[in-house]
């Protein structure tokens, strides 16, 4: 039988009863219907459900050709925002040996990422990283039109052009956008770069699974089929024939929604190991922009113990009791390092010869499970076999169809992001960018 992540909900019981969410069941089951049928709110972005079964294998081998023609440079610079690189920096760190950039004898790639911020200290740093190194860019929004991708774009392809010439440029920049809008479409059909479209029905947050994540992570040196795989079993386990009591995806949205019920507000994405840190901000991008609006909403936030329970363990242990936890548990280290012997044993750690860290590890999982759920806070457990492409694939999808079944529980659209607009237009008025003349007059005003 094919592996599977799993979820055990069994340190929840004591804050919300199995018939509770049985009791919820046949509301998941209806909006898992609603989003099949797509006669729910923002139905018009729902091109990630049936997203991982439908790749064809053409398209992946375009995908890896394309890679493999960006991995002849010892650098790669993703540049993106939000939904346009969380989702492929969360695979490559979770796939990547922690110390991947310190590697000498490299059979991939550097990947470095730009446009996710607006440091000048950052560009500037990376820009001197740089410098004297074969470089390719995949530069990716699917607007085409975000700020701060597109001034590190403009940034880089100078930086690229001044280094090699226009000609090499060319064949050395990849874009990946809207299919006949923004102005990175404008630019890319001009200069003549390989481009890639994103779907108009898969929103940025949903977009892993097309070349948005796929490229990066197939340059990074990835088994993207493997990661679709993972998906497409995890899809094929989700629809809404699926039994409630097996369907991992349902449950979840269940047990979330009656937790926030309860006053249980903010979700705390758990991990034990340090390579999914920006696994946990991919999640914490798909639940905040999805359930995060009409005054309501799950805070999406998220830990790396046991690193933060030296800093944030004492307030999830005793702080405000307003917080649940979803713990993701990986079952399988991919390396063994086990305690040596000590004669002196001057730590006090002999009674640990011989037992491998990952045991250690576990050990810090099952008390800090049972500690937390004795000071008050709820624990659903993820475990996943093994950090591995497939799991990961699995994960991803699992996470993406709970959200929206979680979204239309809580009666919102999860396909829009309306509030992330006024940042902006107070921004390009600060700007007196063209067209926000008056606003920028009026802004003043406030200063
Ligand atoms: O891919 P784009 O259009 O540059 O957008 C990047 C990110 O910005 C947002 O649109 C928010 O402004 C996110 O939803 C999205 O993932």
């Amino acid at each position: 039988m094919e592996k599977v992540i799993s979820l055990n909900l069994d340190k929840v019981l004591s804050f919300v009863g199995k018939a509770e969410i049985e009791g919820k069941a046949a509301l998941a089951k209806q909006y898992n219907e609603v989003l099949h049928k797509g006669s729910g709110k923002g139905n018009d972005f729902l091109g990630w459900l049936n997203l991982p079964t439908s790749i064809t294998a053409a398209h992946l081998e375009d995908i890896q050709a394309t890679a493999n023609t960006l991995r002849q440079c010892e650098v790669v610079v993703v540049v993106g925002i939000g939904g346009s690189y969380l989702g492929a920096k969360a695979v490559i760190e979770a796939l990547s040996n922690s110390f991947d950039w310190l590697q000498k004898d490299r059979k991939n790639p550097v990947v470095v990422y730009a446009g996710q911020n607006i440091g000048e200290d950052y560009i500037a740093e990376l820009l001197a990283f740089l410098k004297g190194k074969s470089f390719g860019i995949i530069n990716i929004s699917k607007s085409g039109t975000t700020t701060e991708p597109a001034l590190a774009f403009r940034i880089l392809k100078k930086e690229l052009e001044d280094s090699v010439g226009k000609e090499v440029a060319k064949n050395r920049i990849v874009a990946v956008t809207d299919a006949a809008r923004g102005a990175l479409h404008t630019l890319a059909k001009k200069e003549g770069y390989k481009m890639y479209v994103i779907p108009d029905n898969v929103g940025g947050r949903f977009s892993v699974l097309t070349p948005v994540g796929l490229l990066p992570i197939a340059v990074a040196g990835f088994d993207i089929k493997k990661l679709v795989e993972g998906a497409a079993f995890m899809e094929k386990n989700t629809t809404p024939d699926v039994p409630f009591e097996k369907n991992l995806a349902e449950q979840y949205a269940v047990t979330r929604n009656e937790l926030y019920k309860k006053g249980k507000k903010i979700e705390i994405l758990v991990n034990f190991n340090p390579k999914l840190h920006f696994f946990a901000e991919w999640w914490k991008q798909l639940y905040g922009e999805s359930e995060g609006k009409d005054n309501k909403g799950i805070y999406p936030a998220a830990v790396d113990f046991t690193t933060d329970l030296h800093s944030m363990g004492q307030w999830i242990q005793e702080g405000e009791r307003t917080i649940f936890e979803t713990v993701i548990s990986v079952a399988n280290a991919h390396q063994k390092v086990e305690v040596p012997a000590d004669a002196e044993d001057l730590d006090g750690l002999n009674f640990l010869v011989g037992k491998r860290v990952d045991y250690v590890n576990k050990m810090a999982e099952l008390g800090t499970q049972l500690a937390h759920v004795d000071g008050g806070v709820p624990n659903l457990k993820i475990e996943v076999p093994e950090l591995t492409e497939y799991y990961l694939g699995q994960l991803i999808y699992f996470f993406e169809k709970a959200c929206g079944i979680s979204g239309y529980i809580l009666e919102v659209n999860p396909f829009d992001q309306p509030g992330v607009e006024a940042y902006k237009k107070n921004m390009f008025a600060l700007l007196n960018k063209p067209g926000f003349e008056k606003a920028h007059e009026e802004i003043q005003k406030r200063l």
